[in-house]
Formats: C-alpha cells, structure tokens, sequence
C-alpha cells in the first residue's frame, strides 16, 4: 500500500489524541485497516504496534465511539439545535413557561447551594445529585432500576415535565440552551459501569469510564458557556478540548484517590499497563510506593497532563465570560498532580489536596490567562 492511500483518521481531526490514532486505508474495498497504535510511555510516545486488522469493521476503539458523540454535539451547537423538533421546543418551552419565575429562581439558588454543600471542586447540581448516588449515603442500596428510573426521570425534564424543582431548574436550561440529552445518559451509564465493575482492563476501558463520568460534563457544559462569535475554531475542537478537561480531571481523580477506592476495593487503573510496570492488584492493597510504582504513576501523570494541554487549547474559544473559571479550574485540578509528585508518590494514605492560599493564586493566574486570551 502506497502511502498517499493512507490517511490519518484519527477518531480526532483537529486536535490528535495523545493515545492513539488509526491510519485507514480510504480508498480501499476491503473492510481491513492498517492500524498504528503510538503508545504511550513514560518515555513518550512509541510506535508499538503495527497491526493488519482484516475484516473487522465493527471494532471501534471508545475513543472512536466517543468521538461519535463529539460530532453530534458540535453539529447540535453549530445549528443551534437541540436534537429537538421544532414542536418539541414549543412544546417545551411552553411547558417550562408554566413554572413561575420565582419557583424557578429558588429552584436555581438550591441547585447552587447543593453543589456548594457537597463538591469542593465543581458547581452542577445535576451531576453532583447523579454522582451522589454512587457516592453518597444511598450508595450500597442503589440498583440499576433506580438508575433506570433516574433515567427516565432525565427524559421527563428533558420534555418539561419535571419531578421536582431541581429537574425544573434543569428543564428550564435544556429549553433555552442547545443542549442535547445523550451525555446525560451517558453520565449515567458511567453509573451503571460503576455498579457491575471494579476493574479496567486497559486504557481503551478506562478512557470510556472516564468519558461517561466526566467528559460528559464538558459536552454538557460547552452549550451553555457558549463559543465565542469570534471564535475561528470549528466547533468539534472546541468540544474535544471539553471532553480533554473531563478526561483529565477525572484521570487527576483517580489518581488522588488510589488509596480509598482501593478500600473499597477498586482499582480504577489500566489493568494490562500495571501489569507491564511489574505491578499487581494486590501492590495496590499493599500500599507500599516502590520505585515500579513511582514509574508507573508518573506516567500516569504524564499521560493526564497530555490530555490538561490539550484542554487549554479551547478554553480561549468560549465565550470570554466562561474563560476565567474554566482557567481557574484547570489550573487547580492540575495542581494535584504536581502534589502527587510532591508526597513522593504515596497515594495510598495521602491525599494530594491543593490549599486555599494557592487556589487564591491561581485564580488570578488564571484571570491573567482569561483576559490575555480576548
Ligand atoms: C476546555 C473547554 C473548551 C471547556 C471546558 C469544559 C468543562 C467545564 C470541562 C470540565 C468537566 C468537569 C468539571 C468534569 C468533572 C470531573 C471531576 C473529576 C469531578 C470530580 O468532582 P468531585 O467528586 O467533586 O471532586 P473533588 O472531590 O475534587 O471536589
């Protein structure tokens, strides 16, 4: 095969993934590919494979599959659509006109002291009530039929009929922002992964939990932030730069957190590159930082980090009002793996945390970065 006939076809054409990508051969009839994986290493990025994959049209990395996702958003926010008819807007809108203002402000102020009383990090009521139910006090006693019922729960709202104020308060966003309903769902899939799983076979896995937790969020989120009108960026690369904070921030989470999800007995890590660093589940039980482990963690690091650059690359995209604290946000979450590195690795007992006097510092780094963007 000549190597015009290749084309890069990575699952993310604007800004390329730090993972992976697949060169297809377009012009072939044959369904079989050539796929070049660059894997990751703590040494950077190493051709490791190159593989002829025949006739297996169905095996889609998740990256791909996420990326699926990605498009459908950005043609949603292109057309300023939200994946609604035009009588299902009405529809909803007129339904969601019937809450009075009022009602809905309160409904907005508790959705805001909700995630003010729970998270420490990040403000969205409705995740932080899907996440509650995985985490919170409820967690032991959740069954997928309630995660069904939250489920339908989400249609509902999505059509104006909200069950209670907080779902009105999200009915009344959906109504008035492009937002679509397939990352929500997808977040709760990422709960239902949750329910019947405790370990990642590899990245490929891991990478899909991670999308469904939280780069579902920044899908969420880009619609009602906005794209700057200035913005010269197409709209897939301002959403995959979304999907690359959630993906890093969640990534940055697992890593704080090894120690008490190993408590409770998961292992959130990419269980075949564990393997190659020597290492098993039970090192994780153990709790011992070994150099393998430091060697593995700081890859880990590398790799969350790939994925914080990437980010920051959208973030002078949105709408200038959105820069700052997605800035800020950034800048602080990717604090704790510079703190990971500072407890000398040891994310069995410590947890990496980052103080108020640098969050302070940060925050007006951060508005530096926002206000040099415009
Ligand atoms: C970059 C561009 C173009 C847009 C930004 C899009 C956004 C806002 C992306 C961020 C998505 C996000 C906030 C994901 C949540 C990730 C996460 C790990 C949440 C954990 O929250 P908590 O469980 O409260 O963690 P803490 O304990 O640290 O508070």
């Amino acid at each position: 095969m000549s190597c015009r006939n290749i084309s890069m076809a990575c699952p993310r054409e604007k800004s390329r993934s730090p993972f992976s990508f697949i060169a297809r051969n377009r012009n072939s009839q044959s369904n079989s590919r050539i796929c070049f994986e660059l894997k990751f290493s703590s040494a950077g990025m190493v051709p490791a494979a190159v593989t002829t994959d025949v006739a297996s049209p169905s095996r889609t990395t998740s990256e791909e599959k996420v990326y699926d996702v990605v498009l459908k958003q950005a043609a949603l926010v292109k057309q300023k659509k939200t994946g609604r008819s035009i009588h299902e807007k009405k529809l909803l809108e007129q339904r969601t006109g019937n809450i009075s203002w009022d009602l809905l402000n309160k409904a907005y102020d508790r959705c805001g002291e909700i995630c003010a009383e729970f998270a420490k990090t990040f403000y969205l009521a409705w995740c932080r009530r899907t996440d509650e139910l995985v985490d919170g006090p409820i967690a032991s006693h959740l069954t997928p039929r309630a995660l069904d019922r939250w489920e339908e729960r989400l249609a509902g709202l999505f059509e104006g009929h909200p069950y209670d104020m907080f779902d009105a308060a999200l009915s009344d966003t959906v109504s008035k922002f492009p937002v679509d309903i397939q990352p929500f769902k997808h977040m709760i899939q990422g709960m239902r992964v949750d329910l019947k799983k405790s370990r990642y076979k590899n990245f490929d896995e891991l990478y899909l939990y991670c999308y469904y937790v939280a780069g579902t969020v920044g899908l969420m989120t880009v619609p009602v932030m906005g794209i700057a009108p200035e913005s010269k960026s197409s709209a897939e690369s301002v959403y995959n730069a979304a999907l690359a904070l959630g993906i890093a921030n969640q990534l940055t989470n697992i890593l704080r957190d090894v120690g008490e999800d190993a408590r409770r007995g998961r292992i959130y890590l990419p269980q075949d590159e564990l393997g190659q660093a020597g290492l098993s589940d039970d090192d994780i039980f153990r709790g011992k930082v070994t150099e393998k482990w430091r060697n593995f963690i700081s890859g880990q690091i590398k790799r969350a980090r790939m994925l914080f650059d990437e980010a920051e690359r959208g973030i002078a995209e949105l709408n200038s009002a959105s820069r700052w604290p997605v800035w800020a946000s950034l800048l602080i979450y990717r604090q704790i793996l510079d703190v990971i590195e500072a407890n000398d690795y040891d994310n069995f007992r410590k947890r990496a945390f980052v103080g108020r006097a640098k969050k302070l510092v940060f925050l007006s780094v951060a508005f530096g970065k926002a206000v040099a963007a415009k």
